[in-house]
């Protein structure tokens, strides 16, 4: 279950007067926070059952590449470390194959990190091109990356992009191509900040998941929204979001997080660590990617109708990663105290899945 017997009837009520009011979903919001609705609070998912349910089995007959293949968009000048956490927390998860698409300066400091990961020199940012070549640079990224694009089980477009406007025009054209061959994709950090001004790059795609964190979701509601972040419904408030962007799955990250795609709100609330180090979202981006992944996969699979086979996906992948995540925070915290960095959080990542669904059982 999403939300209990008494939430689910006034998210019922609530979307009911969403759907009737007139306006667009924001002026909506508005009004039924005019109407003064009783406010509506997210169900804590089993985020533990989530994550049993949908992990494989690490069976001896799979081949290399079923646990999952992922890619991150990432890595420029000035970040080098986001596009790492994100992709080698995805293969501490599980996953078989982790790709990091970056530009040419970030790509060996990216490679003496880690031989686990493949990475591709392809992006571009203004400085280092000519006016005159940027027509033929932007075709050449974008064929760099479609090339690959069909292997991949997830993208995870952002952490560590940067905000050069070239750059983020070719990003623009990774997007409408992966969007164009269904694959999923997980939006953080500069990812926000381009699909936030070009909404419809992730408009009505049910494959894609914002991971906004607190500056990246207000930019979101005014935008979408046209209005200031309301922390006294924020379920509804989310729902409403979600609902306005046509059933994208948004993680609000925070003290709790929170998960919604315009039709169901979960909170995963338990206790990570109170370390605020940066790098804990790219972590996070990571294994949602992984995670939705294996939802997707365990989705399609599985014939009954099971509670987690009549829900989306990308939320299942969601929840888990969030509680993954969370657990391996505390996990470091419990070791490392004041010292805990992201690098801690990343090596406990296998014993917190471990915790919850052990690889021989
Ligand atoms: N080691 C690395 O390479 C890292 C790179 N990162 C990348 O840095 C880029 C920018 O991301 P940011 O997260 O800084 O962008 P934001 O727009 O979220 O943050 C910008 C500013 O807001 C402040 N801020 C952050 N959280 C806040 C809060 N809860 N309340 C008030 N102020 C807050 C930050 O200190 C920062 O000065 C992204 O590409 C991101 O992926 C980050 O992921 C951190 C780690
Ligand atoms: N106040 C908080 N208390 C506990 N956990 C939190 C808190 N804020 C965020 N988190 C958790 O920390 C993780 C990263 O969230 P955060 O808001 O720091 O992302 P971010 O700013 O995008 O990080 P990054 O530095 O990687 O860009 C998430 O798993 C989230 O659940
Ligand atoms: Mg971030």
């Amino acid at each position: 279950m999403l939300v209990s017997s008494s939430s689910s009837a006034v998210l019922r009520r609530q979307l009911f007067l969403i759907r009737c009011l007139g306006g667009g979903v924001g002026q909506s919001y508005k009004k039924i926070r005019r109407v003064n609705c009783s406010s509506m609070v997210a169900m804590e998912a089993d985020a533990e059952h989530v994550i049993r349910k949908i992990t494989p089995l690490l069976d001896p007959t799979r081949h290399k590449g079923q646990a999952g293949k992922v890619a991150v968009i990432g890595g420029c000048r000035e970040y080098t470390g986001a596009p790492y956490f994100a992709a080698i927390s995805a293969l501490k998860i599980g996953a078989d194959l982790s790709h990091v698409f970056c530009t040419k300066d970030a790509a060996a400091v990216i490679k003496s990190y880690s031989p686990e990961l493949i990475v591709h020199p392809v992006l571009e940012e203004s400085y280092n091109i000519r006016d005159d070549e940027k027509e033929s640079v932007s075709a050449k990224v974008l064929a760099e990356v479609v090339k690959w694009m069909e292997r991949f089980d997830c993208l995870v477009v952002g952490p560590g992009l940067g905000r050069d406007p070239f750059l983020l025009d070719c990003v623009s054209n990774i997007l409408r191509h992966a969007r164009q061959s269904n694959v999923p994709m997980v939006i953080d950090g500069d990812g926000l900040f381009l699909v936030t001004n070009n909404l419809d790059l992730v408009s009505g795609y049910s494959l894609a998941v914002l991971t906004p964190n607190v500056n990246e979701y207000k930019r979101l509601i005014e935008k979408v929204l046209n209005c200031e972040v309301d922390n006294d419904d924020a379920s509804l408030q989310l729902l409403s979001l979600a609902r306005s962007i046509g059933g994208v799955t948004i993680l609000r990250k925070g003290k709790s997080d929170l998960i919604s795609d315009g039709e169901i709100v979960k909170s995963v609330s338990m206790f990570g660590s109170p370390r605020r180090c940066g790098g804990q979202g790219d972590i996070l981006s990571g294994s949602v990617a992984v995670f939705s992944s294996w939802a997707r996969q365990h989705v399609s699979s599985t014939k009954e109708s099971a509670d987690c086979n009549s829900q989306n996906p990308m939320v299942l992948g969601s929840v888990a990663g969030s509680a993954l995540v969370r657990n391996a925070a505390s996990l470091a915290f419990a070791n490392n105290k004041r010292a805990t960095l992201t690098t801690d959080i990343i090596e406990c990542l296998g014993a917190s899945l471990e915790s919850i669904s052990p690889a021989e059982s």
